[in-house]
């Protein structure tokens, strides 16, 4: 049995990237609340080994067995820290027997694995991997009904939601009364851009975002609002609730995350500097609070908030989420599958910007029939998209 006061073990996925940093961040603050135990990461050695000698965990894995053979060179003088490769690896993180919380914060699909594994071990398990739900939401929230497995959202607007709604330790979040979940979207960099120039956008201009400071492939799906598409999903998977129950408002500021909108005409509303410190802190400490080392909004510097409709036109990945989720679960795996192909061609410099939203339009007309509700069916769904993203783009047609 664990004694009340020792610190809560904790096992970082994607240590090495934006939601990594933000983690280790608030999680340095509070030492005698937190200890690391297990990171993982795709194969930033480097990085990795910065953090193995900052933190000390028993166990570190690299997705990539190069990088784990490198890592394990690099930190040999390090005779407290193991250090796993692959899959298994990944899996042997989310499961670590000393981590009680785990944070899933690897980018894309490649996060669903290990996501699934904490929660199937019943661990607490705080979501920052959107793509996760995406792919395979409906299986991780029954898991975690099987399992006992807590999950807590951080994703900004889903926490910014999820503290807007009661809820209980031991209980699930209740939706009693609620009409509508509402996510903000900032519009991202190109919000007032001539759209005559949005063929001539560069990777560093999409990746700028205007007010957080994120990893390259959310920066994009940001500028493109697939984000907030993706984020709609991740709602509607999380919370449980119709798509026609979540709405999404552009709010330039990102001043206000998220708000839920109640049958008695209350509108409650969760506020913050764009920070991820905060949600994270949220998450870690739920039911309690603890400094994230985020300063509180300042209101009257803030000055004014400002709000609108999306814009279809604009932003037509909007709009192939919402259709994706109302043609199945097949098709919210097969949009996430094309959008990650395509923004990755994108940032490698061979996909226009203003295409990528036809790419993922044309993978999901030649979607197949829609798969089972299981997992290997909706995996299977996913990399049938990729490949067929990939040969149309080989194919070259939208250069
Ligand atoms: N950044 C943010 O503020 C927010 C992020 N999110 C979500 O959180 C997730 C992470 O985003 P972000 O931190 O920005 O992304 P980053 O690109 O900054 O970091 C990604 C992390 O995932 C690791 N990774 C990548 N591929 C694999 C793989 N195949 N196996 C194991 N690890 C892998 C990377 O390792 P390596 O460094 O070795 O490549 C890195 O540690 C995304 O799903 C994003 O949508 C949600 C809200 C806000
Ligand atoms: C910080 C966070 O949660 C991101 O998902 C953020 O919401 C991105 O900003 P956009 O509103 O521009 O998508
Ligand atoms: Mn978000």
């Amino acid at each position: 049995m664990m004694d009340a006061a020792e610190p809560t073990g904790i096992a970082l996925l994607g240590a090495t990237g934006s939601i990594g940093a933000s983690s280790l961040d608030v999680i340095a603050r509070h030492m005698d609340r937190y200890r690391v135990v297990a990171l993982s990461a795709h194969r930033d050695v480097a990085a990795m080994e910065r953090l193995c000698r900052r933190f000390r965990p028993a166990l570190v894995a690299m997705a990539d067995p190069h990088a784990a053979a490198a890592l394990r060179r690099q930190i040999s003088d390090l005779g407290d820290t193991a250090v796993a490769e692959g899959a298994a690896g990944q899996a042997a993180v989310a499961t670590h027997a000393e981590a009680q919380t785990v944070i899933a914060g690897i980018v894309g699909a490649a996060g669903l694995a290990p996501c699934l594994a904490a929660v199937e071990a019943g661990r607490r398990v705080l979501i920052a991997n959107k793509e996760a739900l995406v792919v395979a939401g409906s299986l991780i929230m029954n898991a975690a009904r099987r399992s006992g497995a807590v999950l807590l959202p951080i994703d900004s607007e889903h926490n910014g939601l999820f503290q807007c709604l009661p809820a209980r330790p031991g209980q699930p979040v209740s939706l009693a009364g609620v009409e509508r979940l509402v996510l903000t979207a900032s519009g991202g960099p190109f919000r007032d851009r001539d759209p005559a120039t949005l063929s001539e956008v560069t990777v560093a201009e999409a990746c700028a975002h205007p007010n957080w400071s994120m990893g390259r492939k959310i920066s994009v799906d940001s500028a493109t609002m697939m984000n907030k598409g993706l984020e709609v999903i991740e709602a509607c998977r999380f919370f449980g609730l119709p798509a026609d129950q979540v709405e999404v408002v552009v709010h330039p500021q990102s001043y206000v995350h998220a708000l839920v909108q109640y049958r008695d005409g209350s509108t409650l509303a969760q506020m913050g500097n764009p920070d991820m410190r905060t949600p994270i802190a949220n998450a870690l400490a739920w039911p309690e609070r603890v400094a994230a080392g985020v300063a509180p909004l300042d209101l009257v510097g803030a000055g004014r908030l400002d709000f609108a409709a999306p814009d279809d036109q604009r932003f037509p990945c909007l709009a192939l989420a919402r259709a994706a989720l109302k043609a199945g679960r097949g098709a919210t795996a097969a949009l996430n599958g094309a959008n990650e192909v395509a923004v990755a061609e994108f940032l490698r410099g061979g996909l226009r910007y203003d295409r990528i939203a036809g790419v993922i339009e044309e993978t999901l007309a030649a979607r197949p029939a829609e798969p089972d509700d299981t997992l290997e069916a909706l995996i299977g769904h996913e990399q049938w998209a990729r490949r067929q993203t990939t040969e149309s783009l080989q194919r070259g047609r939208h250069r």
